[in-house]
């Protein structure tokens, strides 16, 4: 491995905020050493949202958000990069994930669009970037995602305890760390998203704070059957998704069926649907001795209660009791990535999205010398 110190950069599908780690890399570690949170601004984040459910837009308008987002993203490391008293000479490379706004695994010409120029962040920056990791593994008839499971593979592999990893994001993915096993991992649909968008719709806030509004209705039984009956769910892995799927027309579709039902009884549905989408999962797989989570969704007191129920037997914990902050784990596996790429070494697992081969991922985008 390229040894050395590592930024990762991830801005997810909740658009809560781009997430920024720094960590040591070798062969043997992943020390992350700082993080910082920055705030994704209002604007930037209701564009995105409205391209990801198939807003049409100009190729002009497509260049500015590119740019705009690159330049967020170089505010972000700058800003880490200020407050750990960094040089550029420090730091490898960053590993830049850039923001999905569309991601289309099945369909005539697959394809997967992460946005924020990468030639804005190394020109911010002066360091060099790592990014467009999906779009190899797509080439070689890979879903493209998830890519955590390798990461997951090689922080928290036990040689005797069944593992799994649950990232509770917008979407929320499985990595299966079973001894003796190829590891395996997908997407089990929504974690956050549909949550999110319906406060946002009922009552304008970005998220069901600690799941209360959701407590203060009631599971609608016949609806979150139905739910659970788009055939999305039924599909065999490899399988990923998106808001593309799983957005706010998607849950209105779903409710032409069941006029006049309370909003917060919505609400109760959507985060059992999360936890019960989660758990069949857990089951269809045999189980395990510990799920470990992570992401925001690992926050909501309701969702993890209600994960914990449908899964007894299992330790349900947060992925910090292993070792790695969980709000830290996307971006650390995407330094992570940028190490293997500029190391020469594969980062996709063909197990778990379907390609061909395993390949190195990625492009990318050398510092200038000349300044
Ligand atoms: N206290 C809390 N109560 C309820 N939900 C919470 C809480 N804190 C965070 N969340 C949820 O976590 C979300 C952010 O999660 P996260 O940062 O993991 O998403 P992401 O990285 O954008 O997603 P993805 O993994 O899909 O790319 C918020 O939008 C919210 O839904
Ligand atoms: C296309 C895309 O951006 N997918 C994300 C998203 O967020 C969670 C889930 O859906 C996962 O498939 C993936 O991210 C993680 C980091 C991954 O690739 O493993």
């Amino acid at each position: 491995m390229k040894s050395g110190r590592y930024i990762g950069v991830m801005s997810g599908t909740s658009l809560d905020g781009v997430d920024v780690v720094l960590a040591a890399i070798d062969d043997n570690m992943v020390a992350q050493q700082a993080s910082y949170c920055h705030p994704m601004p209002g604007d930037l984040r209701q564009q995105i949202l409205a391209i990801c459910q198939g807003q049409t837009l100009t190729l002009s308008q497509l260049g500015q958000l590119d740019t705009r987002l690159g330049q967020l993203f170089a505010e972000a490391v700058n800003t880490l990069m200020r407050r750990e008293a960094l040089e550029p000479s420090d730091i490898v490379a960053i590993g830049c994930h850039g923001q999905t706004v569309w991601h289309e695994p099945q369909s005539d010409a697959p394809n997967t669009l992460q946005i924020g120029d990468n030639n804005q962040l190394v020109a911010a920056t002066g360091i060099t970037v790592v990014g467009d990791f999906r779009r190899r593994d797509m080439a070689l008839g890979g879903q493209g995602a998830p890519l955590v499971p390798a990461f997951h593979q090689a922080l928290l592999m036990d040689a005797v305890e069944r593992r799994m990893v649950l990232n509770i994001g917008g979407i929320a993915n499985l990595s299966l760390l079973l001894p003796g096993q190829p590891v395996r991992g997908f997407d089990t649909g929504p974690g956050n998203m549909l949550i999110d968008a319906w406060i946002w719709r009922h009552q304008g806030k970005p998220f069901d704070q600690d799941g209360a509004w959701a407590r203060s209705g009631k599971v609608a039984p016949a609806l979150l059957e139905q739910m659970l009956g788009d055939p999305w769910f039924a599909l065999p892995p490899p399988k990923s998704t998106g808001r593309e799927h799983f957005n706010l027309g998607w849950v209105e579709r779903q409710l032409q069926t069941f006029p006049g039902l309370a909003p917060q009884d919505v609400q109760a549905t959507l985060t059992e649907l999360s936890a019960v989408t989660i758990a069949q999962q857990v089951q269809l797989n045999d189980g395990c001795d510990r799920l470990l989570v992570c992401g925001g969704g690992g926050r909501n007191p309701l969702l993890m209660a209600r994960l914990a129920a449908l899964l007894p037997g299992t330790e349900v914990a947060a992925t910090d009791s292993a070792g790695i902050r969980g709000d830290d784990m996307e971006a650390l596996a995407f330094a992570w990535l940028a190490c293997r790429t500029l190391s020469g070494l594969p980062g996709n697992l063909p197990a778990v999205t379907g390609a061909r081969a395993k390949s190195v991922l990625g492009a990318i985008y050398p510092a200038n010398p000349f300044y």
